[in-house]
Order: structure tokens, then C-alpha cells, then sequence
């Protein structure tokens, strides 16, 4: 997808919030965009989702694109499966799969009790819940996420790391904008800033190192231990690149973010002939004492945080360290 020659403002007279801007981006990529508060960045992210129209210039090439508001207008007057599947039918699902989509990712949120219950009446957690699971449930090529994170509780955030995770490793485009400078911070594959009307890549992008803490998703890593046929080597291209090393009795350790276990989990065992998984290890700094069980299990490794809160406030850098 391209942007030539962006320009935006908002009225005839109004300020240039945006001009100039040329965009190239790139397929399954996980980009960041950041800037002070009133840069534009919302602005930059309803262009790309295609919501809004620039003012000047053009964009081509758009791919089916979802888009999580940094607003969720949640009184709708559908129930929340009602809501959703209709935005799957909106995305091009038949009804069936939209209707099964809907519920499959209610459920996934730990939002399928409020399936029949009216949007209106949901909480805001699960409102947002609603938001995200809307863009995620027809696999959108261009994914657009304004401050998605900010209302979920952290299993929700999780969810939401892991989706994401899954739409890059699939081929996809996720743009993202959070207050939480740590947000996936290992994971990303870029970030843009915002600034005087100018989006610029941020030559300090890319994976992030040492900016997680304890209970936040970003920067939290996974060590995968595989065996393979003998002598091979896994797969090129594996979501979230995960640094390759060599493990006891010639098994091959993979150590990624942690938002990239499930998809790298998958990959490896829809490989041909497919990886034979030994072990699977949260990776976390020790001066938070060490991992706990739970978060062995794939699904929950990212995600220490006993109970829904706000994000923790910020950590002193952390070196990776593993359980061997
Ligand atoms: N619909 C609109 N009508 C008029 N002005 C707008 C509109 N949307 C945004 N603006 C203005 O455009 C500028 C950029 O707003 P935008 O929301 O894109 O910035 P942002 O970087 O996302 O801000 P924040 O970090 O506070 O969310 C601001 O001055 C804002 O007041």
C-alpha cells in the first residue's frame, strides 16, 4: 500500500495536520507509529484505514483493512454477536462463517457469556473487547489499531498480542498507535513518528530490547526447544524471527517474542516434514523471581499478570534469561 503526497486538514482554512506524507508499507509487518500528543497520528491511521480521505494526494493498493477506533461507538442497537456478525458480512463472510467467527472470537476475548446481550448494555472492557474482535474476525490484510490495548484487561491483552502475532505471521499488515511504549516493543518490525505534519521512519525502531516489565506483553520472549530430521535445518521465514541456537542432543532453540509462540508453535508443526516440539519456556528477568508454571503453557506465556489492572508502570532494563 502507497501514500503519495498525504496532506490533511481538517476545513477549508484549518491547519495542515499532515502534508507531504509518502508511505510505503510493507507486507507482514508489524509497525509502530508514535508522536507527541496532537501530531496527527489518529489522523495518519484513519487515512490508512481508509475511514477518512486525505485532503491532497493519494493511496493505492489498500488490502482488505480493519480498523480498531481509538472510539468505539458501542451504543449500537445489536447485540454484541449481532454487531459482529454483521461485521463479518460487512468484511465479506457468508453468514454462517460470520456468525461463527463472531462467537469463536467472543470466546477467545472470554467475552462469549455477553454473545446475546445488547452492545448498549456491555461494559466498556467488553465494549472493547467488541472493537477488537471486530477487525480480527474476517483476517484482514491491513490491520489498523488506535490505542486497541487501552481497556482490555491483560488476559484481553494477551489475546490481542497474540491475533496480532498471527496477522503478521499470515502475511499481514498491523499499524498500530499505543501510549504504552512497550507495547509488543520486541516484536515490531518498524515504527513511524509523527511530527509537524511529517511521518518519518524512526531509525530507533525495530525490536525494541530491554524496555519490558514484569507483567507487561512487550518485550517478554519465548524459548522454543525443536528437534527436526536429522541435520535439518527449521524453516526460513518462521514468524517473529525467532535467533536460532542449539540445544542439548543436537535439538535447535528458538527464542522469539512471546506474542509470536502460538504462530511459531503452528509453523513449525504445519512444516514439511514438521518440527517435533520438546519443550516451550517463558523467558523473564530474574529479578522478578522465576517464571511461574502457568507460564510454560503457550497460551498464557506473556501474560503473568494475576489479575485485570492497569499497566505497570515502568521497569528498569532487563537482560533475557532463561530457565537452563
Ligand atoms: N475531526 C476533526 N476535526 C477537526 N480537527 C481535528 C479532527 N480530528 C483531529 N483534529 C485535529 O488534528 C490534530 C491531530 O489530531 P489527532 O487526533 O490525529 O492527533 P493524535 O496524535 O492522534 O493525538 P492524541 O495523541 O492526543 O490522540 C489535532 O490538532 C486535532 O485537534
Amino acid at each position: 500500500m502507497r501514500l503519495r503526497g498525504v496532506g490533511r486538514r481538517y476545513g477549508v482554512a484549518g491547519p495542515w495536520v499532515l502534508s507531504g506524507v509518502d508511505l510505503d508499507l510493507p507486507e507482514r509487518a508489524l509497525l509502530r507509529v508514535h508522536g507527541a500528543n496532537g501530531s496527527g497520528k489518529s489522523t495518519l491511521l484513519r487515512l490508512l484505514a481508509g475511514i477518512d480521505a486525505p485532503t491532497t494526494g493519494s493511496v493505492s493498493g489498500r488490502p482488505r483493512t480493519a480498523y480498531v477506533p481509538e472510539r468505539f461507538p458501542a451504543a449500537l442497537p445489536l447485540t454484541a454477536l449481532g454487531y459482529l456478525t454483521h461485521m463479518g458480512r460487512v468484511h465479506g463472510l457468508r453468514r454462517a462463517p460470520a456468525a461463527r467467527s463472531a462467537r469463536e472470537w467472543l470466546e477467545r476475548f472470554g467475552a462469549g457469556e455477553y454473545a446475546r446481550t445488547a452492545m448498549s448494555a456491555l461494559s466498556k472492557g467488553t465494549s472493547q473487547k467488541v472493537a477488537v474482535a471486530q477487525a480480527l474476525l474476517a483476517g484482514p490484510g491491513l490491520l489498523v489499531l488506535d490505542e486497541a490495548w487501552t481497556g482490555l484487561d491483560p488476559e484481553a491483552r494477551g489475546v490481542l498480542d497474540r491475533a496480532v502475532a498471527e496477522r503478521v505471521a499470515d502475511g499481514g499488515t498491523v499499524v498500530f498507535v499505543d501510549h504504552d511504549a512497550r507495547r509488543l516493543a520486541g516484536a515490531q518490525d518498524g515504527a513511524y513518528r509523527v511530527a509537524d505534519g511529517r511521518v518519518v521512519p524512526d531509525p530507533g525502531s525495530g525490536p525494541v530490547p530491554g524496555v519490558a516489565s514484569p507483567g507487561a506483553e512487550a518485550g517478554a520472549r519465548v524459548r522454543i526447544e525443536v528437534e527436526g530430521p536429522p541435520g535439518a535445518r527449521p524453516p526460513g521465514e518462521l514468524p517473529g524471527r525467532p535467533v536460532l541456537g542449539t540445544g542439548p542432543d543436537g535439538t535447535v532453540l528458538l527464542t522469539a517474542p512471546a506474542a509470536y509462540s502460538d504462530a511459531l508453535l503452528r509453523a513449525l508443526l504445519d512444516a514439511r516434514p514438521p518440527w517435533h516440539i520438546r519443550s516451550v519456556s517463558a523467558l523473564r528477568d530474574p529479578a522478578y523471581g522465576p517464571v511461574p508454571d502457568r507460564a510454560h503453557d503457550p497460551d498464557r506465556a506473556h501474560d503473568p499478570d494475576p489479575a485485570p489492572g492497569p499497566d505497570p508502570g515502568p521497569a528498569p532494563a532487563r537482560e533475557e534469561s532463561g530457565p537452563r
